[in-house]
């Protein structure tokens, strides 16, 4: 027997972030405009555009650390379905990377403490119970991704590169449904940057959702199908890579002449 379409529509999952109408303030300006989103949950998305755009706010509001302004506009800002969050029980299902993340990390800590404070979101272990199957499977992320020789060793003795990975590894130990990487490749050199897409592939084909926020079209992996565009706190355009990603829409996005160019699934930006 076919379902009919309630039926259907109420065994959908939520989508990850649904948004309408959300305009959102910072510093007495507003920084995102009326913006409408929604993003299905398992759909690997990146997040593009120049510095300043939005992005990150984007991401802060999908965190549930800043609000939409409540104007006569705003309708709704749910992930997973649900307007309000108790924001441990949201981060469970969410694994973060960015630099600022990294550099927080300045004591000396152990590889695998930082990995197993992923456990904890916390930037430490200080007092927090470690359990044998939290070890085993900070164990488990490290062979994945390969950094079991990084465990021992210090995060401050860690190349960007290696510090980076371990990064990953810290947000993937709590088996997230959902990893966002904030700019994830500044810093790294070119074997870095290729090691590093090699490990987002195989983390995007286990079934982890991607949410990759950047302003480098080159960290684009090609398991990412669609683009969402963000210029001057609104979005500038939002669709599937090969439509997007030409030297015209790039180009007005960034506002220089750029051509851009696909390589085996990648796309790289030059003549700027
Ligand atoms: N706490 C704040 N107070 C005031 N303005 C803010 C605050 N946080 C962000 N902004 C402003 O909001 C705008 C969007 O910032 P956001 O960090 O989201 O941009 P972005 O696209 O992530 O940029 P980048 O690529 O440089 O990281 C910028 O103009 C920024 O100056």
């Amino acid at each position: 027997m076919s379902q009919n379409k309630t039926e259907y529509l109420s065994t959908c999952p939520p989508p990850l972030f649904e948004c309408t109408n959300i305009s959102i303030c910072r510093g007495g300006t507003k920084v995102l405009d009326s913006l409408n989103l929604v993003i299905p949950n398992g759909e690997h998305v990146a997040i593009l555009g120049p510095n300043g755009s939005g992005k990150s706010t984007l991401i802060k509001v999908l965190m549930k650390e800043i609000y939409p302004v409540q104007d006569e506009k705003y309708h709704c800002c749910k992930v997973f379905g649900k307007e309000q969050w108790h924001v441990f029980d949201l981060r469970a299902h969410f694994g973060i990377v960015s630099n600022d993340l990294q550099f927080t990390f300045t004591r000396s800590i152990t590889g695998k403490e930082v990995m197993l404070s992923g456990f904890f979101s916390s930037i430490g272990l200080f007092n927090h119970k470690v359990t044998s199957e939290m070890e085993k499977k900070v164990y488990e992320v490290a062979r994945f991704l390969n950094i079991e020789s990084h465990l021992t060793r210090c995060i401050s003795d860690l190349s960007s590169g290696e510090a980076r990975r371990l990064i990953i590894g810290r947000a993937l130990v709590h088996q997230p449904q959902v990893l966002i990487l904030d700019e994830p490749t500044s810093s790294l050199d070119l074997h870095a940057l290729h090691t590093l897409r090699k490990y987002l592939r195989k983390i995007a084909i286990s079934g982890v959702t991607i949410i990759l926020v950047t302003h480098q079209i080159h960290d684009i992996i090609p398991e990412i199908n669609r683009i969402i565009m963000m210029k001057n706190g609104n979005l500038f355009s939002d669709g599937c890579k090969d439509s997007l990603l030409t030297s015209t829409n790039i180009s007005q996005l960034f506002d220089i002449p750029i051509t851009v160019k696909e390589e085996n699934g990648y796309y790289y930006a030059s003549g700027y």
